[in-house]
């Protein structure tokens, strides 16, 4: 590999990371991880973890140690954190946030997470609460446009205590709360979503927050979402501006952990004269940023206003292709037998080499495959992949909604048509042509036995999974699919991000991705948590150059070898194949 120089303009703190082997573990009980029992128990229950995975080894400790050691005044060091798709990031983040805030006294919204798409939202929503629910009073909210404006509003606010409230002879001793209380701990939200809350939400207040998560950081950066960082920098930055004013005197009181209650006005009541605006604003604010793929323009990093960052870098390289692509033309034209050479080839050769130097860095545990076909084939050239019998869950990306509901009408007609056509195959072959002379050639033919259907290829269930459906039937889509009830999932880029379904096994790439940050993420769906997985890219003759020149720009290239069509499943598919593109004309007519 040869070592890529960092871009002009990249600060030394981004371009000289931490970094840390792919490889590394930490035993879940280990006294290296400062975690609670609680905690721990449920690592194990909920999602079965054994060990800690390497982003959470050199994160987790970070966060926590530094979580409990540090004086109100100190302010903590931003993190900017870099780790393969599936390499347990959500954990690294959720496991700290829950840590910390899990002895609360006061619900504040004191951990802002912001993620790019609603089904992410959910996702990482539903993490949360696995974590919170049951071993502490945490609350945690999401803003994922699921629910109407007003109910995400109900779910957030939290009534700002008047002096009346604090007279109430129910509460003889209440605690003296001035703005910004919060019925929720953790809020997680897509960035157009928090600025909405932010401009029209009274009382929605970003001044406690001590956690500012950005995941998939830098699709969020890239997307200005009306200006939203912007926003949330002034939201969370402008009592900073009044704490330079603080004389010292007037400090605020403490909580029950000696942590100062931080009161201050809430956004929604700007402008009310109040001695308490001139409190500390949220001291501890940390901002956490993930992605498998960090910006590489410090522009956006920028716009963040880190404060002590640090890079930490997980990587480790799956084995690099031993031959170049084109001396690998040769690859054996059947799957199975292509992936058990590699995986024997893997084994002998152990724990691959850490790489120090290339951008992007995919899961050891994947294969990539780039593959050569014509336009025309390509939707045959999918339906072989999936009906490979190591294929059992697979996700095919388009470049476009439209592209993927086209290709999902295709394969679906393909697929019967096909069914259909090997049905009756094996039907006339079984069948005896019936001897006129013969009384019971008057009988009509007996059906197919059951047991000998049962040898025929299963029809394969395949879905568009579109951003166009409701997030309801999305989800419903998804369990399917997590069940076994669905083989192929056909969707557009939306879906490459982020989306944690184990069972999937095989990626298709129909189109090129635009970006190499696009491809990481895209190929990153399978070969999750150290499982295996295959990706494949189809390309036409004229789309090799563009590919291999993104893969270089990504130094990946010699992750990626070729994978030859076997041409006589080809000859097989073209009779129905010619059928379905007729039928789907007359449709699109
Ligand atoms: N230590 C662990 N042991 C076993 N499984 C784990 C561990 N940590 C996380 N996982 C599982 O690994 C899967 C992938 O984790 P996660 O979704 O956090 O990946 P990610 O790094 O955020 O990926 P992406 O960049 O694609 O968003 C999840 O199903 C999670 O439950």
């Amino acid at each position: 590999m040869s070592p890529i120089a960092a871009p002009a303009g990249v600060p030394a703190w981004l371009a000289h990371p931490t970094v840390i082997p792919a490889s590394t573990k930490i035993p879940l009980h280990s006294d290296k991880i400062p975690l609670s029992t609680d905690l721990r128990t449920r690592c194990a229950t909920t999602d079965g973890i054994v060990d800690f995975f390497a982003v959470q080894a050199a994160v987790l400790p970070l966060l926590i140690h530094t979580a409990r050691n540090v004086t109100t005044r100190h302010r903590l060091p931003d993190l900017c954190v870099s780790a393969p798709t599936g390499s347990g990031k959500t954990l690294a983040y959720v496991l700290p946030v829950v840590e910390k805030l899990r002895h609360r006294i006061v619900p504040r919204l004191r951990a802002l997470v912001v993620v790019p798409t609603p089904d992410l939202v959910q996702q990482v929503y539903a993490t949360f609460v696995q974590y919170c629910e049951g071993g502490t009073d945490l609350k945690v909210a999401a803003f994922d446009s699921q629910a109407t404006f007003a109910d995400e509003e109900a779910a957030v606010r939290g009534r700002a205590e008047t002096s009346a409230d604090a007279t109430h002879d129910d509460f003889p001793t209440p605690p003296v709360r001035r703005g910004g209380v919060s019925a929720v701990d953790i809020l997680v939200t897509t960035p157009g979503r928090l600025t909405e809350h932010l401009a029209a939400t009274r009382d929605f207040t970003l001044q406690h927050l001590e956690f500012l998560i950005i995941d998939e950081a830098d699709h969020v950066l890239n997307q200005d979402y009306q200006g939203w960082l912007e926003k949330i920098r002034a939201a969370t930055e402008q009592s900073a501006a009044t704490t330079a004013s603080f004389t010292g005197t007037q400090l605020p009181t403490c909580d029950g952990l000696g942590l100062p209650h931080h009161d201050a006005q809430a956004t929604g009541a700007r402008g009310i004269a109040d001695p308490y605006i001139f409190c500390r604003p949220a001291p501890r604010l940390q901002k956490l940023i993930f992605s498998a793929t960090l910006p590489s323009d410090p522009g956006h990093l920028a716009l963040l206003n880190l404060v002590n960052p640090q890079h930490i870098a997980v990587r480790g390289t799956a084995e690099t292709a031993p031959e170049a692509e084109a001396d690998r033309a040769a690859v054996d034209q059947n799957p199975e037998t292509t992936a058990e050479a590699a995986d024997t080839k893997k084994r002998k050769q152990g724990p691959p080499p850490v790489d120090f130097t290339v951008h992007f860095t995919a899961p050891p545990s994947l294969q990539e495959f780039s593959v050569l076909t014509t336009d025309q084939n390509r939707p045959l050239a999918v339906y072989h992949l999936i009906t490979a019998p190591r294929c059992r869950s697979a996700l095919c990306f388009t470049s476009s909604v439209e592209a993927a509901h086209r290709l999902y009408q295709l394969l679906t007609l393909f697929a019967k048509k096909y069914y259909e056509r090997m049905h009756d195959n094996k039907h006339r072959k079984l069948v005896k042509k019936p001897n006129p002379k013969d009384p019971a050639a008057a009988a009509p033919a007996s059906p197919l036995p059951p047991s000998d259907a049962t040898h025929l290829p299963t029809l394969p269930v395949i879905v568009d999974f579109s951003s166009d459906l409701d997030p309801a039937q999305r989800s419903d889509i998804l369990q399917r699919f997590k069940r076994g009830e669905i083989q192929l999932l056909v969707c557009s880029d939306m879906f490459s991000r982020g989306l944690d379904v184990d069972c999937v096994d095989t990626v298709i790439n129909y189109d090129l991705p635009a970006q190499a940050q696009g491809y990481i993420h895209r190929v990153g769906r399978t070969a999750r948590a150290g499982r295996e997985g295959h990706a494949y890219t189809l390309m036409a003759a004229r789309e090799m150059t563009k590919f291999r020149n993104l893969m270089r720009a990504a130094d990946h290239l010699d992750q990626v070898s070729r994978y030859k069509l076997p041409s006589n499943a080809m000859r097989r598919f073209e009779k129905p194949y010619g059928m379905a593109v007729r039928q789907l004309g007359i449709i699109y007519k």
